[in-house]
């Protein structure tokens, strides 16, 4: 059973959870296989893991960028299976074109504010628009994937007893008036801004994440999820990483919003999906925050792009949008402490990664 609840702390609650449902684990229970009575459980629990310890994985949102690396470590198991439901709003099927026809792979054309009938042990939770061009397209919609999207998918965990991991977010913070951040603060959000539907979304999903755990018993894992770079970012994604990288390879000016010195903590993918297939796997339920806690101003970071892929784009300082945070750094104990979990790769040596993806999507080769 899962040791923390209530934003890492047990805010005086004795009352245990109920007990999970009754279908968990139904598929592969010695119970419902109508053993000989002459084997005893342990030996068939032992029959079980040697036999049947594959997962049938399911991944809302995998045919995004976090999401697909993910798919690629979950399928490097050859035990296991992994389901993925994505309506492409910021995803692509190539992202995923490696595994298409894979007998061990499904792709199917969904969205999670429909309900989603499979029979699943566990649900990476990650279908949401990220990038906040994306997300206040069509804010309605992004609200609705956060907060429908989630009760169908915790919906589909209570009835067939799967844990669910939900990928929430730095912005849950909001602006934040604590530096560095941990889970213990509860944030400074503007409830009717024009990030809200995002970060109130998934402050919503987590609120419900909690309420199924605590009133139903479902296994569930919250991941706050900071800025994350990577190969496949989609181009025009609009986020700053990837916003500098293919600037700085078409020899455009970088747009640095004013006033530049606003900070992230960028996360290469790599070391994010391992952090988030460890707290899946591990015994806490989080909120866990899971980033890179190297602070970079927005200055810096085009600074850094600038001189490791074209020295001679100019940096312009452009118009921000409204609400964007000013400073942003995780406070990663507990993932250290709790997931063994820290990050390995370092922005000079992730961007360069991300740069060859680039310039082989972008067809612009490298000049010697
Ligand atoms: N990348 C980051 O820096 C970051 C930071 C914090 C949290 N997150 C969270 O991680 C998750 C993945 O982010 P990402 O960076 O890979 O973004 P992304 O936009 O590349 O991926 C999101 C995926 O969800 C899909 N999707 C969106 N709405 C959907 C819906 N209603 N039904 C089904 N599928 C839907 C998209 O098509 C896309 O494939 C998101 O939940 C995001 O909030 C990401
Ligand atoms: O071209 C650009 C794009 C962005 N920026 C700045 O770069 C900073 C980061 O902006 P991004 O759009 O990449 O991402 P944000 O940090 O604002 O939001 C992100 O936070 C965490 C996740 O939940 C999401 O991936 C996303 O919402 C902001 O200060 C923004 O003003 C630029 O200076 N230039």
């Amino acid at each position: 059973m899962a040791k923390e609840i209530s934003n890492g702390v047990n805010h005086g609650t004795s009352k245990p959870p109920p007990t999970p449902s009754p279908l968990r684990n139904s598929k592969f229970s010695p119970e419902s296989l109508e053993l000989p009575s002459l084997f005893s459980s342990s030996f068939w629990m032992d029959l079980h893991l040697l036999c049947f310890a594959n997962l049938r994985i399911l991944v809302t949102g995998g045919a995004g960028f976090i999401g697909s690396h993910l798919v690629d470590r979950l399928m490097e198991n050859e035990k296991n299976e992994v389901i993925v439901a994505d309506n492409f709003f910021s995803g692509s099927k190539d992202n995923l074109k490696k595994w298409i026809g894979n007998p061990r792979f499904e792709l199917i054309r969904h969205d999670v504010t429909e309900t989603l009938l499979v029979e699943v042990d566990r649900i990476y939770h990650l279908a949401c628009p990220a990038s906040p061009i994306f997300y206040k397209y069509n804010p309605v919609k992004t609200i609705k994937t956060n907060v429908i999207g989630t009760l169908n998918m915790l919906g589909l965990a209570k009835r067939v007893g799967a844990r669910i991991l939900l990928t929430s977010t730095s912005e849950v913070y909001g602006d934040p008036l604590e530096h560095p951040q941990t889970e213990e603060y509860w944030g400074n959000v503007n409830p009717i801004g024009v990030r809200s539907c995002y970060d109130e979304g998934k402050r919503v999903a987590e609120t419900l994440m909690f309420d199924y755990h605590r009133q139903h018993g479902v296994e569930i894992r919250i991941a706050r999820i900071f800025n994350t770079y990577g190969p496949r970012m989609n181009i025009d994604d609009g986020r700053v990483v990837s916003n500098f990288i293919a600037q700085a390879l078409r020899g455009e000016p970088l747009t640095v919003q004013s006033p530049g010195t606003q900070t992230r903590s960028f996360c290469y993918v790599s070391d994010m999906v391992d952090g988030l297939v460890r707290l899946m796997e591990g015994d806490h339920t989080g909120p866990i925050n899971i980033g890179n806690p190297g602070e970079f101003t927005i200055m810096e970071l085009a600074q850094t792009v600038k001189e490791l892929t074209n020295p001679s784009v100019p940096v312009n300082v452009v118009e921000n949008t409204p609400d964007d945070p000013r400073q942003r750094k995780p406070d990663i104990s507990k993932a250290r402490e709790l997931l063994g979990w820290e990050p390995k790769v370092g922005l000079r040596q992730g961007l360069p990664l991300m740069e060859e993806d680039f310039r082989q999507r972008l067809a612009i080769p490298r000049e010697n």
